[in-house]
């Protein structure tokens, strides 16, 4: 398996360009499912979890066509792709596919609303908590499926079609809002979801479903109205910037110090992990095009942080705010509140010399003079990217392994960063 080699100590100057979300991405491409006329995505990253998902998409009959050629090592735009679900073939998500990644369950929604019927296997993807799916079954329940568990599968069907319904969920879930708000666009007559994930994943894919012909009002609040339509279209969507890798490369810039233009990013999505940034010492300016992020000369301030659902602090970025901390003139706390075991980097930041304590949800990270490389390694992507983080501003050589993890979420990372002058390469296999 591919490894990641890193020489720390290289400030961070110039530009990266920021690539479409994958966590938008991801349920842009199932909508796919809900029309049998063609939805045109631009933007979209070359990404593991994107190519994953054309083969799970593939499986149930979608077509899927990449605009153009890629314009050589330079080009480092997100891709245009067609997808066309003329009639849908298998309403089967096998087990080998959907264990890989956790988003691709989302195709419950979209095969039930269509086709009545759908049987997916239980998901994989990181392993950052037990991550149920009962507010998906419940949820479609509510818009009139019939759903078992067999043999490891979610067995959903709905004769008669979907009815409109109100479901309240009893905590926010991304997934199961956007599986829900997908299925109600077909069901008949009106949904309301209450207790809705706000999170701009969720505003663009309602963007795109609208576009289609999808009735929509609410989406990016807490409660989202959908009428249902019988049919929807095709539609061109360009994939929103995504604010994970935003906030990973701001903080990598934090911490290695340096001036980097984050290109293409939009402050609007981030506007929690900025003040927290600012707060541990990092010059931050809005541009018309993107964020400018500079440290130089000051250190690293501490913070305090709990993550929450969005507006709140992203759990996809308390890894490597960790990391940051590490190197702090003093003491931070890291509280996770959304995934119950999303702290596997600890034990590999600790690798380079980082002192982190961990009680319940809570990390107590107090901050060393210097870091040193090590061989480390994690399971998880955002995790992975932490160590990334970490290895450019520790003192010598930094091996991180299983390359797999990053591939799932970030988009030519090495080359993004070492454009930006960090000595950073991938050691293939
Ligand atoms: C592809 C994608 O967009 N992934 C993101 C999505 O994951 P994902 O959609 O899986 O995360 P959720 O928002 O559903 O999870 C939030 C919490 O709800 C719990 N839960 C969820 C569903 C359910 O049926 N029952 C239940 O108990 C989960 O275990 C977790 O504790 O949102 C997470 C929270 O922002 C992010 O970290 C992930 O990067
Ligand atoms: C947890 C993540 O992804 P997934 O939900 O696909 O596991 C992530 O993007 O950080």
């Amino acid at each position: 398996m591919d490894k990641i080699r890193i020489v720390g100590g290289a400030p961070l100057n110039g530009t990266i360009p920021i690539s479409g979300a994958k966590n938008a991405a991801l349920p842009l491409m199932i909508a796919g499912l809900l029309t049998d006329e063609t939805l045109t995505l631009e933007n979209l990253p070359r990404l593991r979890d994107v190519q994953l998902l054309f083969q799970i998409l593939s499986n149930h009959g979608v077509d899927h066509a990449i605009q153009g050629k890629r314009n050589g090592q330079d080009d480092m735009t997100g891709q245009t792709v067609d997808l066309s679900a003329r009639a849908i073939v298998d309403t089967t998500a096998p087990y080998e596919l959907v264990s890989k990644m956790r988003a691709s369950f989302w195709v419950i929604g979209p095969l039930l609303a269509r086709m009545g019927e759908a049987r997916v296997s239980l998901p994989g993807g990181c392993a950052i908590g037990t991550r149920p799916v009962d507010f998906f079954i419940s949820g479609l329940k509510q818009l009139g499926a019939e759903i078992d568990i067999e043999g490891g599968y979610a067995v959903a069907r709905a004769p008669k079609g979907l009815a409109g319904g109100r479901v309240t969920f009893p905590k926010v879930s991304v997934g199961a809002t956007h599986t829900v708000m997908m299925a109600a666009t077909l069901a008949k007559g009106d949904t309301v979801i209450e207790n809705a994930a706000r999170e701009p994943e969720i505003a663009d894919l309602a963007r795109c479903l609208t576009a289609m012909g999808a009735r929509i009002e609410g989406a990016g609040t807490s409660e989202i109205h959908i009428s249902g339509v019988p049919r929807l279209s095709g539609a061109r969507h360009r994939v929103l910037p995504d604010r994970i890798e935003t906030g990973t490369y701001a903080m990598a810039v934090a911490m290695a110090g340096g001036d980097v233009t984050l290109d293409g990013a939009s402050a609007d999505l981030l506007d929690a992990v900025l003040d927290v940034l600012r707060g541990a010492g990092a010059e931050i300016d809005v541009l018309n095009h993107g964020i400018r992020v500079r440290r130089n000369g000051h250190g690293i301030d501490p913070v305090e942080v709990t993550t929450a659902p969005f507006p709140g602090f992203p759990t996809d970025l308390q890894a490597q705010l960790m990391a940051l901390m590490t190197k702090a003139k003093g003491v931070s706390h890291i509280t996770e509140t959304i995934f119950e075991n999303r702290f596997m980097h600890v034990q590999e930041l600790a690798r380079f010399g980082a002192d982190i304590r961990l009680d319940g949800e809570t990390a107590t990270i107090t901050g060393v003079e210097r870091l040193k490389g090590a061989p480390v390694m994690a399971t998880d992507l955002r995790a992975s990217v932490s160590l990334v983080i970490a290895g450019l501003a520790a003192e010598g050589e930094t091996t991180v392994n299983r390359v797999y993890h990053l591939d799932r979420g970030f988009e030519r990372l090495e080359d993004k960063l070492s454009r930006c002058g960090a000595e950073i390469e991938r050691l293939s296999a």
